[in-house]
């Protein structure tokens, strides 16, 4: 599949397409096979009119020129593409597990280990990521799916897909993004760091840290970095000094990414295959 999906021209009559897995803004998303190979991918349909209607033909473009050249284990493929008169065709990796935010909402917190072998997942693949000019900026357990064994997939819907079990956050949430980004200055490759920080909370404490009824008191609590640890005997004292280490407002003082696969609480914690016992 990786040596065909880049060059010959793919169309529907190639894919046999099987259940709907979701739907969003701009079209659905379907499990498909390709016919020949009998490869199982997911194929995401966006309707041109609506990528006319909201101007995102460029950017559209721009995501998939950057998708398709990102190859990276923790990073979901995008195979390639290919259109016809009214839509635009995804071939992207199927992600077996599906959404590890489904994971979070039934155990309401993940284990130290699961929390570090996912940090540490993500954190080679922003590595990569940032080694590619890529910054990702939106990263939230929304964009994060699962393999067959369990091994973190960092998704870019783009514009979110929302599957079928309805999400708890509205889209567009700030929680995820770092003081830079919502005071809308310039940021660089650091706010990746911050939202590694965010989600480790997410992950221990089943909820974001400056979580707010509404989106201006998460603005102020982002801002101050009003960060509280509850009182739990889940959490040991290192994930709470990288969490600490993470959330720093100056983005030049965050812990870089090669620090956190050296931080204690990592080493103790994530299995280095990234799957992590069940
Ligand atoms: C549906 C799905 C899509 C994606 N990726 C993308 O769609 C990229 C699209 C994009 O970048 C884009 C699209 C429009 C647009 F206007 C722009 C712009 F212009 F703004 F930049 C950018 C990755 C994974 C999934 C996915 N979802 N699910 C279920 C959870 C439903 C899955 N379950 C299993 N396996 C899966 N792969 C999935």
């Amino acid at each position: 599949m990786a040596s065909e999906s880049v060059k010959r021209d793919w169309s529907i009559r190639d894919f046999e397409i099987g259940k709907p897995l979701g739907k969003g803004k701009f079209g659905r998303v379907y499990l498909a096979r390709e016919a020949k190979s009998k490869y199982i991918v997911a194929l995401k349909v966006i309707f041109k009119e609506q990528i006319e209607k909201y101007r995102l033909q460029h950017q559209l473009k721009r995501e998939m020129a950057i998708q398709t050249s990102l190859r990276h284990p923790h990073v979901l493929r995008l195979y390639g593409w290919f259109h016809d008169a009214e839509r635009i065709f995804l071939i992207l990796e199927y992600a077996h597990g599906g959404e590890l935010y489904g994971e979070l909402r039934r155990s309401g917190h993940l284990s130290e280990k699961q929390a570090a072998t996912y940090i540490a997942s993500l954190t080679h693949a922003l590595a990569y990521c940032h080694e590619k000019h890529v910054i990702h900026r939106d990263i939230k357990p929304e964009n994060l799916l699962l393999d067959h064994e369990g091994r973190l997939k960092i998704a870019d819907f783009g514009w979110s897909v929302q599957s079928k079990n309805k999400r708890h956050t509205m889209c567009g949430t700030l929680d995820y993004l770092a003081p830079e980004m919502v005071e809308n200055k310039a940021h660089d490759y650091a706010v990746d760091n911050w939202t590694l920080g965010i989600l480790c909370y997410e992950f221990l404490y089943g909820v974001p840290p400056f979580e707010a009824d509404s989106q201006a008191d998460t603005f102020r609590r982002i801002m101050k970095v009003d960060l509280t640890f509850p009182s739990t005997p889940h959490v040991s004292a290192e994930a709470k000094v990288l969490i600490t280490q993470l959330l720093v407002k100056d983005s030049a003082k965050r812990l870089s990414l090669e620090n956190i696969l050296k931080h204690p609480w990592i080493i103790m914690n994530a299995d280095p295959n990234g799957t992590f016992p069940k």
